[in-house]
């Protein structure tokens, strides 16, 4: 029944607090939610002319927030749901302060690439998600020269598209050239939809020292990393920057927007994306917490853990990246939450070379930025921007990411001050905390409580009984 759906009995009721994050600042407010949407913000200095009727819920000054959308989140459902599954994942979202997330089209199997598997999507996901999940399809050399496969893949509700240029580790999911790429811009185009690309292009280098060297000791992280060199970062971008010109104004691929996902390297990949910036090009970067929060030097050797790909890099490199994030030349944070289940990982072994790439932080993600951000100066405006305002725009979600007047009501309501140890006491959702690499850290940022669509969905180590939260397809 309706009344699972949320810890709380009431819809109609007011959120106060000495800090509200708005898209006009952080202010002393009321926001009144009804049927699921925010309809009045009340200053403080106005309550005397407006009377609060209904419910109140006080959280002093506790930091209220748009709830945190994560544009990129592998949640394996259905075919790989021992990885970690709608339930689990969104459970974990929302006791992290994420109200949506958008799924990635691979890692459960099928891939989505088809309007086939994305109504499988849509049948693992009935009734099984706490908060609301959207869908990226998947952009493959099988549909990409397929107009109407892409078309109807679209048509069904794909928010836009991601697409690999190196291996994905998923034998459904092979990678795509910029040929390709350029199709499924043309196609975006008309729909107004992004394209999302995973930007690694395997070099000779790379390669080579992983092939060639068979004495390498797979357990030393160094050796990873340098399999997967900043080259190829670079070498995707630059071949990507061909075909976004397209998306400049008067260009072929007019409407169609190019998001580049988890950039790892600072450095050269970061300066060619910013020459398309200024070239006119519709493109945007994210980041992940993983590498503004981890540096290559203090990874362990075998803490198999940290392996991700991008890897994570020196601290120089993490350095340039808070730099560039700070600077506005990163758009915005998502989590690349791809787990698998510990066994892939290969903790004993310690094996970089073979084990499974994927870091595991859904629930973190708010506590992580904040606690690692504070040195640089980072503020709730910023948080909400690259967490909530930027990616809710990515994804095309216009009642989504602000706290406003006719949005939905996705909150989250935190405590920037409380600190916490990740171990074994503390409530933790994901399916495999064992591969999380951010279990054994302190942080601080205590999520209170999450409204999706003004439904208390997570308070304090408890969820809603009823898994309430809505798919979202794309009009
Ligand atoms: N298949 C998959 O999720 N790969 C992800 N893992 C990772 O570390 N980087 C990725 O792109
Ligand atoms: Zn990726
Ligand atoms: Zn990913």
């Amino acid at each position: 029944s309706h009344s699972e759906c949320s810890l709380l009995p009431y819809n109609h009721f007011w959120i106060t607090s000495k800090r509200i994050v708005t898209p006009q600042g952080v202010i002393s407010a009321a926001v009144e939610i009804k049927g699921g949407n925010i309809v009045s913000i009340v200053k403080e200095e106005d309550w005397h002319r407006n009377s609060k009727t209904g419910q109140v819920i006080d959280y002093g000054d506790a930091v209220i927030m748009p709830g945190l959308i994560d544009v990129h989140a592998h949640l394996d459902d259905p075919g790989r749901a021992e990885w970690e599954g709608f339930p689990s994942g969104t459970k974990a979202a929302a006791a992290g302060g994420i109200t949506t997330l958008i799924d990635m089209p691979l890692n459960s199997d099928p891939s989505t690439t088809s309007t086939e598997t994305l109504k499988l999507k849509l049948e693992a996901a009935e009734k099984r998600i706490y908060v609301d999940v959207g869908f990226w399809g998947g952009l493959v050399p099988e549909n990409a020269f397929n107009e109407s496969a892409l078309e109807a893949l679209l048509n069904a509700g794909a928010l836009g598209l991601k697409s690999f240029m190196c291996p994905s580790g998923i034998n459904d999911f092979p990678m795509t050239d910029a040929s390709h790429i350029k199709e499924g811009l043309a196609v975006l185009a008309r729909y107004k939809r992004p394209l999302l690309v995973h930007a690694e292009i395997q070099q000779d280098s790379g390669r080579h020292v992983e092939l060639e060297d068979d004495t390498l000791d797979s357990r030393l992280y160094s050796n990873y990393l340098k399999t997967r060199p900043p080259s190829w970062e670079q070498a995707a971008i630059s071949e990507l920057l061909t075909v976004a010109k397209d998306t400049r104004i008067g260009g072929p691929a007019e409407g169609a927007h190019l998001h580049i996902v988890h950039l790892s390297d600072a450095s050269s990949s970061l300066d060619l994306i910013k020459e398309a910036k200024s070239n006119g090009c519709s493109i945007t970067v994210e980041t992940c917490p993983h590498y503004l929060a981890f540096s290559a030097e203090e990874i362990k050797d075998g803490d198999t853990r940290f392996k991700c790909a991008p890897p994570i890099r020196d601290s120089a490199n993490k350095e340039k990246l808070w730099e560039a994030l700070m600077g506005g030349h990163i758009d915005m944070l998502s989590s690349d939450h791809s787990p698998t289940v510990p066994e892939l990982k290969l903790l004993d072994e310690g094996n970089f070379l073979k084990a499974w790439g994927g870091i595991s932080s859904l629930q973190f993600v708010l506590p992580v930025t904040w606690s690692y951000g504070r040195k640089y100066g980072v503020t709730l405006e910023q948080l909400a921007s690259w967490w909530s305002e930027r990616p809710a725009k990515l994804a095309g979600q216009a009642s989504k990411g602000a706290i406003a007047v006719g949005n939905h009501a996705d909150i989250v309501a935190w405590d920037p001050d409380t600190e916490f140890d990740l171990n074994d006491d503390h409530p933790i959702y994901i399916k495999h905390p064992s591969i999380s690499a951010y279990l054994g850290s302190r942080l601080s940022g205590k999520v209170l409580a999450t409204f999706v669509r003004g439904n208390l969905v997570y308070k304090e180590g408890n969820h809603a009984p009823a898994a309430c939260g809505s798919p979202i397809l794309a009009k």
